[in-house]
This record gives C-alpha cells, structure tokens and sequence, in this order.
C-alpha cells in the first residue's frame, strides 16, 4: 500500500506539488491533469525516484527518503518514452540486466528472460538489436524489463504516448491483465473508464478523487473553465 503523506515540492523554488495526501489500495489507480500540472513528480515519488521536499512518501510502511532500493524492488516504474529506458545492446539483455544483483543463476535469468519475451510477444526478437524494434515492440519490451523483476506495483507514465491505435490498444489490454496494483498516468482518457478510481491533479493540487466518468468531467470542465494554465493539451 502506498501513503502519500503532506507532500509539497518545488524545483528550483518553483512550486510543483502542494499538499497531497493519499492512501493508493486500489488495484487499478488513474492519473490525469494538464501537461506541467505534476503528475509525473507525483508518480516519481511513489517509488522513491524524487524525495519530497516536504511530508513523506511511505510504501508498505518503508519511507522513500531512507528505503529507496528496497522500494524500487517492490514498486516498478515505466517511462514515457521507451528509448529512454532500453538501456543494453540487445533485447535479451535489456530484460536480463533488471535481474542482475538478485543472486539469480545464469539458467535462471536465461529461462526467465526467455519466458517474458514470450509472454508479451517479443520471442521472435531475443537477440535482436532492441533499437530496431517498433514503437510498440519498444514500449512492450520496456514494459517486460520491468515486469521481470516481479514489482508488486506497478506506475506507468504515459505509456502509450508515441504510439499508434493498435499498439495503444495492445499496452493497454496488457496493463489491464496484470495481477499488480497498476497506476497509471495518461492523456488517453477513455482508457480509464474501468479504473477503480481515477485523480485529477490541477497545478500541483489534488483536484478531483474518485470514479473515472466523474473524473474525465471534472477534468474536462476544469479546460473548459481556464482552470488549467494556458497553453496546455487538451484532454482526449
Ligand atoms: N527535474 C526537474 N527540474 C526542474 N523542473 C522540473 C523537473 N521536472 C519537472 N519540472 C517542472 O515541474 C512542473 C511539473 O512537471 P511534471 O512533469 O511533474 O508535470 P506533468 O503533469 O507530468 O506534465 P506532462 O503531462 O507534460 O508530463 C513543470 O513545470 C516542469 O517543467
């Protein structure tokens, strides 16, 4: 379970996050709002990846400021862009190199890293150089490097941003079948109708908790209203 205890933060005296206060049980958790509105800073703070400036984040009771390793084995975490976190020359290694340091065999690693490329469609590309996948073929293969390590949780930023309708349609059914918690911040707005419960951030403050049609309301009345800063996307 994930408490988000007063957090405020700023960058560089830029104020980001004021005051948020959460407690994250459900299995299926959205996260929308404005481009710059901070709900990537809020989601970096749940595994530890930003320490808050102020208030603390707290995951099965361990705090992000003291337990951060401990927190990212339980809590994985997916980027927007897929290059950014492909990180090794081939796509085996990519998987295998998230298993390092668990005082796993070669056989295992090896067996495990075979299984996941085969449970999310990526077999075919074992050894192939992952820079030459597909956008989708990325962002799947990102999204097995992480699932390897077996988190308990799992946040995703804005998976499916650089990709077209199949392979949006594709993350997003895989996303659904996990048995993980999955929190999930993304633009596409209609992928949340079956969410368990659904916040708006609307500049750094928690603007809306609850059902996700209510939710993408609020959201949307928040555009319509100016409430959001000026010059930023419009939801889908
Ligand atoms: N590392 C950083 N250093 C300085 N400023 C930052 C940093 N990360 C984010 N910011 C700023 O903090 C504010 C909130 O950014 P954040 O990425 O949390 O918003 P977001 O809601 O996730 O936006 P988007 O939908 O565009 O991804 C923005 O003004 C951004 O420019």
């Amino acid at each position: 379970m994930i408490r988000v205890e007063g957090v405020h933060h700023s960058y560089d005296d830029h104020p980001v996050l004021h005051g948020i206060d959460l407690t994250l049980t459900e299995s299926r958790v959205g996260i929308i709002g404005a481009n710059g509105s901070g709900k990537s800073t809020l989601a970096r703070m749940l595994n530890g990846l930003v320490i808050p400036e102020r208030g603390r984040v707290l995951v099965d009771g361990l705090d992000t400021r003291k337990h951060g390793h401990r927190i990212r084995q339980r809590v994985g975490f997916v980027f927007p862009d897929a290059d950014t976190q492909i990180i090794m020359p081939t796509v085996a290694e990519d998987v295998a190199i998230g298993l390092s340091g668990r005082g796993l065999s070669k056989a295992d690693v090896a067996r495990r890293t075979t299984d996941i490329l085969a449970r999310y469609g990526l077999a075919a590309h074992h050894d192939r150089p992952a820079h030459l996948l597909s956008g989708g073929q990325k962002q799947m293969l990102a999204l097995a490097a992480v699932l390897v390590t077996e988190p308990e949780i799992l946040i995703c930023d804005e998976p499916t941003t650089l990709l077209d309708l199949r392979n949006v349609t594709l993350v997003v059914e895989t996303l659904k079948a996990l048995p993980q918690q999955v929190i999930l911040l993304t633009h596409h707005l209609d992928i949340l109708h079956d969410f368990d419960r659904v916040l708006v951030i609307d500049e750094g403050r928690l603007a809306f908790d609850g059902a996700p049609s209510e939710a993408v309301d609020h959201y949307r009345a928040l555009v319509s209203a100016g409430g959001t800063a000026p010059g930023r996307n419009t939801p889908r």
